[in-house]
């Protein structure tokens, strides 16, 4: 298990696996972040202690972890039957935190973090700081300190919008009926839904603006808010109301993280060849279920056989249009980039403020090594073109590293900078790499004659 929340590791380079054959590989992935997170902060506000079963570990639930331990919840890992760690058992804040006390809360680059802890701050009296990497202080926060703002509580931010700021919690907030502009991330949605019963007036959110990205991942909120006994109202379009009230004491089983299944997903159909992966949940509220939508438009088939999903690669990789792929993006560029036919992807301008700025970082890497990618005003287009070896730079986000390596499967010479990055929502990724390309024999940098 790894479960660093210290910085990002060396600047090292990692020649991706280059296959000539088709991999025929059958693998399990680590627990969903974005679900893992949020089961921590609603554990933390809980009526009782709460287990989370096959969790993810990665630095981002690190992250999240010893912020909320230092807001005062305890978690202490117990055993579980997870082949990627522990499981966890939450003892919810409790209402006699240490006000004198100033914490400090390190969100890393972990959106989910720096977005879904500072609402819960503000629950808890006394001060917090928060800060992060360099990059999180660039990363859009002005949704969140407005609601603080708007919510009665306050903030130090020097002006900035952004991080580092401080927050003094009173011990309670009133809620009630809060707008924010949610246009540059969903999360802006999410934090407040996530604590909002606890309000004593609850919440009544609405968003003003240009349209919430994301928006699979509201709905993941308010569903996994539903499944645990919080009344939700999202019946009327960008307006969410969350009854007052609280969250009952909860066991839950984490479902794998169908996102970081993609890169493995897309290996299958770099190669022509098949890769299962177990543990898929029949039903979900996980962005990631879409690639058994998406990877059929490139040519690929997948078909869900019990709790398995089996991708097989098809002669060629097709491009498309692709709207809305949200956190798949970078996969399905990488896909993209290895396509016989053009292809548009939309609805992404808010990647910009993700762990960096994914539509220039895709475009400068993948035209780095020869490609033909244009930046959009809200996506990319990516035209066919002969693809050659390189460094593929990764500015610290887990994305581009997998990213790189999905191309380096059919690209000679493909050295991924910081392959290390990936540790962010998915540590094991270099090793479950190597036994997916082990596979289908790694044929070694100096082979040619790949599929694609
Ligand atoms: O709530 C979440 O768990 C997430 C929401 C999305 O954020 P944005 O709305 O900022 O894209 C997504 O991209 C991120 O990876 C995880
Ligand atoms: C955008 C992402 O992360 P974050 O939760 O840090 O926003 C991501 O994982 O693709």
């Amino acid at each position: 298990m790894a479960s660093s929340s210290g910085g990002v590791s060396g600047q090292s380079r990692w020649q991706a696996p280059r296959l000539t054959r088709p991999v025929d590989a059958e693998l399990a992935v680590p627990g969903s972040k974005s679900l893992t997170n949020r089961y921590l902060v609603l554990a933390a506000i809980a009526d009782g202690p709460c287990v989370l079963r096959r969790p993810l570990h990665s630095r981002d639930s690190a992250l999240m972890i010893s912020a909320l331990r230092s807001l005062g919840a305890v978690i202490d890992e117990i055993q579980g039957d997870g082949d990627f760690g522990p499981d966890l058992r939450v003892t919810p804040l409790q209402g006699d935190q240490d006000t004198a006390a100033v914490r400090a809360v390190n969100c890393g680059l972990a959106g989910t973090v720096m977005r879904f802890v500072p609402p819960l701050a503000g629950l808890v009296s006394g001060t917090t700081t928060f800060d992060g990497d360099p990059h999180a202080r660039r990363r859009p926060m002005g949704g969140i300190i407005d609601a603080l703002r708007g919510l009665g509580i306050t903030v130090d931010d020097g002006g900035s919008g952004c991080l580092p700021f401080s927050i003094e919690g009173k011990g309670h907030v009133r809620g009630g009926r809060l707008v924010i502009d949610a246009s540059a991330s969903s999360q802006f949605v999410s934090a407040l839904l996530l604590v909002g019963t606890r309000f004593s007036e609850g919440l009544h959110l609405e968003h003003v603006g240009k349209p919430v990205p994301s928006l699979d991942h509201v709905r993941m909120t308010v569903e996994t808010l539903r499944s645990l006994g919080v009344v939700v109202d999202d019946s009327v379009p960008n307006h969410w109301r969350v009854s007052p009230g609280s969250v009952p004491a909860f066991d839950v089983a984490v479902e794998p993280d169908l996102s970081n299944a993609g890169p493995f997903l897309a290996a299958a159909v770099v190669t022509g060849g098949t890769v299962r992966v177990r543990n898929w949940p029949e039903g979900t509220t996980q962005v990631g279920d879409q690639w058994r939508r998406i990877l059929p438009l490139m040519g690929a088939t997948a078909s869900l056989d019990g709790d398995t999903l089996t991708v097989t690669g098809g002669a060629s990789i097709s491009g498309g249009t692709f709207p809305d792929t949200s956190e798949l993006a970078p996969t399905v560029a990488a896909l993209c980039a290895l396509a016989t036919t053009p292809s548009t992807l939309t609805g992404i301008a808010h990647l910009r403020g993700h762990e960096t700025d994914r539509l220039a970082a895709l475009a400068a890497e993948i035209n780095g090594l020869g490609g033909d990618v244009e930046e959009t005003a809200d996506g990319l287009v990516i035209r066919p073109a002969p693809l050659h070896g390189g460094v593929f730079h990764t500015y610290e986000d887990h994305r581009m590293a997998t990213a790189g390596a999905i191309i380096g499967l059919s690209v000679d010479g493909v050295e991924v900078e910081n392959i290390g990055t990936t540790a962010k929502t998915m540590p094991e990724f270099p090793e479950l790499w190597a036994s997916l390309t082990d596979t289908a024999g790694s044929a070694g940098l100096a082979d040619t004659g790949a599929r694609a």
